[in-house]
């Protein structure tokens, strides 16, 4: 186990600035996910921890020591690529064994013929045998030691790729979409097994994605980053409950926060379709704000609701245990999604009308900038109830 910080970390590819003065802190034994879409900078900064690239500002530390000088190999930290980086010509066993044989032999022991010659050479290969057949044991790979990575499954490559980097017991697991190239089915099997492979070892990881469902069901924090910079570091819950800003809320989130335009009256109440909230916006009196509603904060609504806008049914998409139902909102540019039960199915009809309930607790607001605007709960008799405010 081992902490590690960057820095002020800043890296440019020629003009193109990839990471603007990135500074992040992993605890030791954490398991932090970096959460951003493609080309956001994620890869780079993974590898200039891993000692891959080199960054042009900043400091990278392992457990308080920097180690900005040390070459890859001298940084207790291995590294699961996507593409598992595995050796063709050599089996299973090889590749596993690969990680030890550069550490525990000589480079006069690792010659073929001559190497073996050499005093200490062939108890150190059976010990390496039997570290490699242990964590094959472990990882259900067993029966696939003799084997060429070109005979093996996405799968089976992606546990070999794993136990590579199992065998050298680093202090922190690099992992770079290693679950890209599984199926489905596949890749949430392998999410939960990477999971309790954590528990188990009890080592940092760092995992790189661009899945939010990874990040959220794996990560103890997920940052989220994008444009070479962090918006949010914080647990899954909060980074789904109170997103730092609209980017954030609209990464997180399937299916994706419905986002509305709505104006503020001078009493900072807010009006959508025609329906005046039971919320006020804060400090928005008179300004156009966006509303984030997630699919699940939308209800059908009874006739003593409060905060009901109607609409007309689009379209209905049945998951098993729940509907997302499409609704056309008059003056709306999407349709609004909401997420409810499959109980529901008979009493919804394309086409339809159709009146939901939203429920302003989980409301979210965001200004023109996208910044969070505070919430404030209007009572029943327009009186304030309580307010809901970023931390
Ligand atoms: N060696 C390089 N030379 C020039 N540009 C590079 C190099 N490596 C990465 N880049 C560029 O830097 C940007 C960030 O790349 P990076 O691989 O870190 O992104 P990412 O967030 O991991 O994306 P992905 O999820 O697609 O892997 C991209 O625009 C990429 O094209």
């Amino acid at each position: 186990m081992a902490s590690i910080d960057f820095t002020h970390i800043e890296k440019s590819f020629g003009e193109m600035a990839i990471l603007r003065d990135l500074s992040l802190s992993v605890a030791s034994g954490e398991f932090l996910t970096i959460l951003g879409p493609s080309g956001c900078g994620k890869s780079t900064l993974l590898r200039i921890l891993a000692g891959l690239e080199r960054q042009d500002r900043g400091t990278v530390a392992v457990d308080g020591r920097i180690v900005d000088h040390l070459r890859p190999k001298r940084r207790d930290v291995a590294m699961v690529f996507q593409s598992y980086a595995l050796y063709p010509h050599m089996t299973v066993a090889a590749n596993m064994a690969l990680p030890l044989t550069m550490r525990r032999l000589s480079a006069a022991q690792r010659f073929p013929l001559l190497g073996r010659l050499l005093p200490n050479t062939r108890s150190i290969e059976s010990g390496i045998r039997r570290d490699v057949a242990h964590l094959a044991d472990a990882l259900s790979i067993s029966p696939l030691l003799d084997r060429k990575p070109g005979q093996l499954s996405g799968g089976q490559r992606q546990r070999v790729a794993l136990g590579r980097a199992m065998v050298r017991e680093p202090a922190v697991f690099l992992m770079d979409e290693p679950l890209s190239n599984l199926d489905a089915k596949l890749r949430l099997q392998t999410r939960a097994e990477i999971k309790e492979l954590h528990q188990r070892l009890g080592a940092t990881f760092v995992y790189v994605t661009h899945d939010q469902s990874e990040a959220m069901t794996m990560s103890d924090r997920v940052a989220v980053m994008m444009e070479g910079q962090l918006l949010q570091v914080a647990s899954p819950s909060e980074i789904y409950a109170n997103p730092a800003d609209r980017r954030v809320a609209e990464f997180v989130g399937a299916p994706k926060i419905n986002l509305l335009s709505a104006t503020v009256g001078e009493d900072g109440r807010i009006e959508i379709a025609g329906t005046l909230l039971s919320v006020r916006a804060k400090g928005s009196a008179g300004r156009t704000i966006t509303l984030g509603i997630r699919p699940e904060a939308i209800g059908l609504s009874a006739k003593s609701d409060r905060d009901v806008i109607s609409g007309y049914v689009r379209l209905v998409e049945h998951m098993g245990s729940d509907l997302f139902v499409h609704v056309d909102v008059p003056g709306a540019v999407a349709p609004l999604i909401a997420r409810l039960a499959a109980s529901h199915a008979l009493d919804i009809v394309q086409g339809q009308p159709i009146s939901l309930k939203i429920d302003t607790a989980s409301l979210l607001l965001f200004d023109a900038n996208g910044h969070r605007v505070s919430v404030e709960r209007v009572g029943p008799t327009g009186v304030d109830a309580r307010s809901k405010e970023r931390a």
